[in-house]
């Protein structure tokens, strides 16, 4: 395959980095009056302003040049139409699936996969208004009032986020509890405060061998047995959600109570699948609908928008100008809204497992950066946080922020100016303005600053960053916006020739916990085994338990 950095188009953005670092953003708003709304799209319902990055239109231009010379509109394709670009697991890659309406029809190996997607669909929502209904009891005859979602990764990181960003929806009065660390102190947090006769565990695992998962699913399996008194509880307590029906079978969970997923939806981006079940449950079938409606309107703009009015493939290409061009090697998501407080953990997943690669498609290695650090928390917490890093730091750390016009809730101000909605907005546009323009010394001296103090006091600006602006945190925003960074991971990696849909990475690790757990646990100490380091660690850790 191509090396996409041996292309003319890598070279002619490369011949551009001299003249950026000539210019300033206030040069570039100065020059263009209508930068701000120029160079913004519109995607879905997403006001995505990216006037304030630090490139020219002979860098855009450029940069889309690269993803043609990466022949992304038939990478795309492929993916839409379910070739198995998964190549190193030979699976196709679907999640657009998952938010096609039941009328669209998808023919994947013999199978049109959308009657699939319905079917378990209709069998979530049947579910969900059964237990939301009261129709569903507890072994004791009880209502469920509580749904623990036990998984990992994945099967964790995307339901919690949209739990938390949905909870003003939950008012059916069920709320949801997620467990996912091997660490016991998160399972027995949780089984300390939950009443197991209302309670209702859904076993989240694609794979259904998750150690993690396994060992939190057994564990709750034991305690709601112990305290309900009989085996059959399990049966009106725990379901699953899986790909594995034969795994789940043996753990005790009848086919009734299992919602399916196929191998080619990724665990990290599965949240539109059955893995969504809890949050159906709690905020019920039409707004999940609706969270599917707003992937799929996002899909959508993905694939038939022309690259330059392109929210997903611009945002991607801005990533790639970045890293590979101008060095940075992180990128903040700020939300300025509470409900968002899990999206960067959320994207720090979609993101890095999927483009934490150093080798391309082919097997060779890569000569150029890929993916970006991505972290972040909301605002305006942030602000009294890291900042100051971002502001004056020596690193190029570009932010996305993301905000709504309408809040879930408000409160007016102390003074009657505005509300505290109003405060929070107005802290985020105030944020991107000086990362972009800061304040030059002579600025600073004309406050009247001592000159000594001065250079303290300078904001350097010229600190690229997007704005997401959205009407408000309904399920049909979340969705888009789940959607349109699913799409940004897929673009860079399409263009930087890498494969964003498997992880062998996180399995050695996996292996080697297996060997140590035996180290650890064995009745006898098994001597020196492992390095010197590992090896020490292993004995004092055995004679901190008692065992020699
Ligand atoms: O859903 P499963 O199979 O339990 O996997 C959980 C997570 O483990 C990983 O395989 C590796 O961390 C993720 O990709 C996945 O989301």
């Amino acid at each position: 395959m191509t090396d996409i950095s041996t292309t003319r188009q890598w070279t002619a953005i490369e011949n551009l980095v001299p003249a950026i670092g000539e210019v300033t953003l206030r040069e570039l708003f100065a020059a263009d009056p209508e930068r701000g709304r120029r160079m913004s799209v519109t995607a879905g319902d997403l006001h995505v302003d990216l006037s304030k990055h630090l490139v020219t239109d002979d860098v855009m231009t450029a940069l889309t040049d690269l993803a043609h010379a990466a022949k992304l509109p038939a990478q795309r394709a492929a993916m839409f139409r379910g070739d198995r670009i998964n190549t190193t697991e030979d699976r196709s890659v679907l999640h657009t699936a998952l938010r096609l309406p039941a009328e669209a029809e998808l023919v994947v190996d013999g199978r049109d996969v959308v009657a699939d997607v319905h079917a378990v669909l209709t069998r979530m929502a049947d579910f969900a208004d059964c237990v939301r209904s009261g129709e569903w009891t507890g072994h004791t005859g009880a209502r469920i009032d509580t749904v623990v979602n036990i998984g990992i990764g994945g099967s964790d990181l995307g339901p919690v986020m949209v739990d938390r960003a949905l909870h003003h929806l939950q008012t059916a009065g069920i709320t949801a509890r997620y467990v996912s660390n091997v660490d016991p102190a998160d399972l027995s947090t949780v089984l300390a405060e939950i009443d197991p006769a209302t309670t209702l565990v859904v076993v989240a695992s694609k794979t259904f061998t998750t150690q993690e998962t396994m060992a939190n699913a057994h564990a709750a399996r034991r305690h709601f047995v112990e305290t309900l008194g009989s085996e059959e509880a399990i049966a009106s307590h725990f379901v699953a959600v899986s790909t594995a029906t034969e795994k789940v079978a043996d753990f005790g969970i009848a086919a009734d109570n299992m919602f399916e997923f196929w191998d080619w939806v990724g665990g990290r981006y599965s949240v539109s699948s059955a893995i969504g079940l809890s949050v159906m449950i709690t905020v019920g079938p039409p707004a999940f609908v609706e969270l599917l409606e707003g992937f799929h309107t996002m899909d959508l703009h993905f694939a038939t928008e022309a690259p330059e009015h392109n929210a997903p493939v611009l945002m991607a290409l801005l990533g790639i100008w970045y890293t590979c061009f101008l060095g940075a090697q992180s990128k903040a998501v700020i939300p300025y809204a509470q409900g968002l407080l899990r999206f960067p953990a959320y994207l720090q997943q979609l993101t890095m497992e999927s483009l934490g690669k150093s080798v391309r498609l082919d097997g060779s290695d890569v000569s150029y950066p890929t993916g970006e650090v991505y972290w972040g928390e909301p605002g305006t917490n942030g602000q009294h946080a890291f900042f100051q890093l971002l502001h004056q730091g020596t690193q190029l750390v570009p932010v996305d922020f993301i905000g709504v016009a309408r809040p879930v809730a408000d409160l007016p101000t102390a003074d009657g100016g505005g509300s505290m909605h109003d405060m929070l907005v107005a802290n985020l546009f105030a944020q991107s303005r000086v990362l972009a323009f800061g304040k030059t010394e002579d600025e600073v001296l004309a406050e009247g600053v001592d000159p000594a103090i001065a250079p303290h006091k300078v904001m350097p600006g010229n600190r690229p960053s997007t704005t997401i602006l959205a009407p408000s945190l309904s399920p049909g925003v979340l969705g888009q916006l789940i959607a349109l960074y699913e799409h940004v991971v897929f673009v860079q990696a399409a263009v930087l020739g890498i494969n964003a849909f498997d992880q062998w990475g996180v399995e050695l690790g996996k292996a080697q916990a297996g060997e140590l757990l035996r180290a650890l646990t064995a009745e006898k100490h098994p001597g020196d085994g492992f390095d010197s380091s590992t090896d020490s660690l292993v004995e004092i850790y055995r004679e901190a338990r008692g065992r020699r």
